[in-house]
C-alpha cells in the first residue's frame, strides 16, 4: 500500500482523492494541507488523513511515501523541491512550474539526487483517443504529418484565472501533447489575436497558437476558455496520405425533433476520468514496484515551460518566437520526444 500525501484540496486535488480513495488500488490518501486551512480540514476529515499546516510539513511527515501536487501553478517549484531533497517520489499536476527557469532548479535538483522522482500530470498522454491517434500516426498509414488542427475549448474559467494563463495554463496542454504525438521539439510559436469574445470578460478570448516543429510541421490551436457549451478538446492530424483526427467522444447519440445531438462533456474531470484514473494507477504501481515515475519528466515540463514562456512573449509582442532547449541531462535520454 503506497501512502499519499496531497498538497492542494482544491477541484483537482478533491477528483484525485476521490480517485485514490474509491477507484484506484494499492493507495492510501493518509495526508493532505491547503492554504486553505478549512478545506483541508473538511476534506481530510471525510477520508481520514492527517492534515498538515504547511505542504513541507506533510512532504516530511513519515507516514508519506509519496506526495500528489495540486496546488496552484506558481507553487509548485517549492513543493516538488522539497520532494525531491526527501528523495520522496512526487507528481505534480501541470504545469511543472510556471517559468523556464523554475523548471530548471528543479531538473537540477533531480539531476544531483541522481533518478527520477518526478512525473508531471499531462493525462492526455494516458488518454484512450489520443492513444488511438498517435497508434495510426505512428503505423505510418496517412504518411509523414504535415499539419495539426487542435481546438481547446473550455466552457468558462474560474476568477483567478489570469490573461497569460490562456498559454501557461490552457495551452500547456497542446504543448506537451504536440512534443509526445509528434516525437520532436517546438521550434517557434506565433500568437494570432482575433476580435474577443464578449464573454471572456477582461481575457483576450479566444487565441490562436500557431507552433512550427523542429522537423516543420505546423500546428494550430484555438484556445477559448468561455465557449460556454461545454468543453471540447479536439485534434486532427493531416498526413500526406490521409488525415486522422479524435473521434466525438460520446457514447449516446440523440435524433429528435429534426437534429441529431451528441452530449458534450461538461469540464475536465468528466473528458478525461480514465486519462486521470490510468496515470495515477500506473504512478501507484510504478512506486510500488520501486520505479517512481515513468511518466511525463521533469524534462518534459521544462520543455513545455519554455514553449509556454515562449507563447506568453508572442502574445505581448505579436512576433514568431523562436525557442531554444538546454542540452537534455542523461537522465531524460530515454524519452521519445527529441
Ligand atoms: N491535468 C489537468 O487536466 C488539470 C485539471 C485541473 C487543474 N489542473 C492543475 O492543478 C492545479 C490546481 O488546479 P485546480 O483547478 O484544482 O485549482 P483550485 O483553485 O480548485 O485548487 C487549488 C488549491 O490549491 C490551494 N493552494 C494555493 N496555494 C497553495 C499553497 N502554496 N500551498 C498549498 N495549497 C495551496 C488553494 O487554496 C486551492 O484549494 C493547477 O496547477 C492546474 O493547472 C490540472
Ligand atoms: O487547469 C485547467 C486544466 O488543465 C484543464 O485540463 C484545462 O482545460 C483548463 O484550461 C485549465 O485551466
Amino acid at each position: 500500500m503506497i501512502n499519499v500525501g496531497v498538497i492542494g484540496t482544491g477541484m483537482i486535488g478533491q477528483d484525485h482523492i476521490r480517485r485514490m480513495t474509491s477507484v484506484l488500488s494499492g493507495v492510501r490518501v493518509c495526508a493532505v494541507s491547503d492554504v486553505d486551512a478549512a478545506t483541508a480540514a473538511s476534506v481530510g476529515e471525510r477520508v481520514g488523513a492527517a492534515v498538515h499546516t504547511t505542504g513541507q510539513e506533510l512532504i516530511a511527515d513519515p507516514s508519506v511515501d509519496a506526495t500528489l501536487v495540486c496546488s496552484w501553478g506558481p507553487t509548485h517549484e517549492q513543493y516538488v523541491l522539497a520532494a525531491i531533497a526527501a528523495g520522496k517520489p512526487v507528481f505534480c499536476e501541470k504545469p511543472l512550474a510556471t517559468t523556464t527557469e523554475a523548471c530548471q532548479r528543479i531538473i537540477e535538483a533531480e539531476t544531483a539526487y541522481g533518478g527520477r522522482l518526478v512525473q508531471v500530470g499531462y493525462m492526455r498522454r494516458y488518454d484512450s483517443a489520443y492513444r488511438a491517434l498517435k497508434a495510426v500516426l505512428d503505423s505510418g498509414q496517412i504518411g509523414n504529418p504535415l499539419l495539426m488542427h487542435c481546438a481547446h475549448r473550455n466552457p468558462s474559467v474560474p476568477g483567478v484565472y489570469e490573461k497569460d494563463m490562456a498559454i501557461t495554463d490552457t495551452a500547456v496542454h497542446e504543448i506537451d501533447m504536440v512534443r509526445w504525438m509528434l516525437g520532436e521539439e517546438i521550434r517557434a510559436v506565433r500568437v494570432l489575436v482575433p476580435r474577443r469574445s464578449r464573454n471572456g470578460g477582461i481575457l483576450q478570448d479566444p487565441l490562436f497558437l500557431l507552433m512550427e516543429t523542429a522537423g516543420g510541421a505546423i500546428v494550430d490551436v484555438e484556445i477559448s476558455v468561455n465557449i460556454r457549451y461545454g468543453y471540447d478538446i479536439r485534434g486532427e492530424i493531416v498526413g500526406e496520405d490521409g488525415t486522422a483526427a479524435l473521434g466525438e467522444l460520446s457514447p449516446l447519440v440523440v435524433r429528435h425533433a429534426g437534429q441529431v445531438a451528441t452530449p458534450v462533456p461538461a469540464d475536465w474531470r468528466e473528458r478525461f476520468i480514465r486519462a486521470y484514473d490510468i496515470e495515477l494507477q500506473e504512478w501507484i504501481d510504478g512506486i510500488a514496484g520501486g520505479v517512481p515515475a515513468t511518466g511525463p519528466s521533469s524534462w518534459d515540463g521544462y520543455a513545455a515551460a519554455v514553449v509556454s514562456d515562449a507563447g506568453v512573449s508572442a502574445l505581448h509582442s505579436g512576433e514568431r518566437v523562436p525557442i531554444a532547449l538546454m542540452d537534455k541531462p542523461k537522465l531524460y535520454a530515454a524519452e521519445a520526444a527529441a
